[in-house]
């Protein structure tokens, strides 16, 4: 297996032809805390990002690639890029060919291995907070497994793996996987989470995909919530009052945590610094929108969460598995 220079490299594409390529059954498991193994295939390469952390790159070619280094790799733009961090499996930047990344982490965060990242897009698993165990869950506190990665049409494939320990099981007590696949394209993002009873007895979970976008607050619209039922959590977050959207375009004047319930496959954000994303999603069924206002004066008008959730419980009988697939777009 081909192994890369666990030092900074300057923002590039990798250079596919010149990797080889890594079938799934060959492939070396890296996990967070390995020290010194580094994977590379297609459009991937597992490196080190902030705090040391284990993280994991990937690059897909836009167009031509035309310059490019004996290292390996493309020098230039004309590529996008997505950042995966072992930890949380948190994606923490998707940048599109221009050079923008699309997603956003806050200031606050810290890359310890200790506390969730704070931005990007933290899962929150097997609880959307709040509820009986810490605010969203373990999933996004804990080091997953890079169990695969593939090259698929050119498009860099990794799957993450997180199964049940006795951290999980001091909050949770079931046996379960979660898999996570992440796809970079050359102007879209897209996962796929499945989670699976490994147990013998049924659970029940919620979830979400805990999405920062980067934005300018008071330019952002979303569509396509209008006509849904809304649990509005900005007075009181135990007790969220019921109501209907009414508008065609929700926007961010001021503090909103709304949950958002049987949403359509499909949504759009427009960031306020002139791209527009489209949100598509399958059994994702529910949505959140939160942007905490003053309550993050640092920060807040610097982006705002839209959520795939699903915040009625899924229950999964012993062997049974939920899938769920979320496509970020530039349109
Ligand atoms: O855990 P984080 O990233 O600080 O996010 C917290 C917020 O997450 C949102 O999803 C919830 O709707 C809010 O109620 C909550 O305050």
């Amino acid at each position: 297996m081909a192994m890369v220079s666990m030092a900074a490299s300057p923002p590039t594409c990798v250079k596919l032809s010149s990797l080889r390529r890594t079938s799934s059954s060959g492939i070396t498991r890296a996990s967070a805390g390995a020290n010194g193994g580094a994977l590379t295939c297609d459009g991937v390469k597992l490196t080190q990002g902030l705090g040391d952390l284990p993280k994991v790159v990937l690059a897909a070619p836009h167009g031509r690639l035309d310059v490019c280094g004996n290292d390996g790799f493309i020098y230039g733009l004309n590529c996008s890029e997505a950042d995966i961090y072992l930890f949380g499996a948190c994606l923490t930047s998707w940048k599109i060919p221009n050079g923008k990344d699309l997603l956003f982490v806050r200031p606050d965060a810290v890359f310890n291995g200790q506390k969730p990242i704070s931005g990007g897009i933290p899962h929150c698993f097997p609880q959307f907070g709040p509820g009986p165990m810490q605010q969203h869950g373990f999933a996004r506190n804990m080091n997953w497994s890079l169990v695969d990665s593939e090259s698929v049409e050119g498009k860099p494939v990794v799957t993450f793996e997180l199964r049940d320990n006795p951290y999980s099981r001091s909050m949770w007590d079931f046996s379960f996987q979660a898999l996570y696949k992440v796809i970079l394209d050359s102007t879209s993002l897209s996962t796929e989470l499945t989670v699976k009873n490994m147990d013998k007895k049924p659970f029940s979970f919620t979830t979400a995909l805990h999405t920062y976008f980067r934005a300018s607050v008071t330019g952002a619209a979303v569509r396509g919530l209008k006509g849904c039922k809304t649990l509005n959590k900005d007075l009181d977050p135990k007790n969220p009052r019921e109501g209907v959207e009414e508008r065609d375009v929700v926007t961010f004047p001021g503090f909103v945590d709304c949950i958002y319930l049987n949403v359509p496959n499909e949504l759009s954000l427009e960031n306020g610094l002139g791209d527009k994303i489209l949100i598509k999603n399958t059994n994702w069924s529910d949505a959140v929108l939160w942007n905490p206002h003053l309550q993050m004066e640092a920060c807040y008008k610097d982006f705002v969460c839209v959520e795939n959730a699903k915040i009625k419980s899924v229950k999964l009988e012993p062997e049974q598995s939920w899938i769920a697939t979320q496509q970020l777009s530039i349109a």
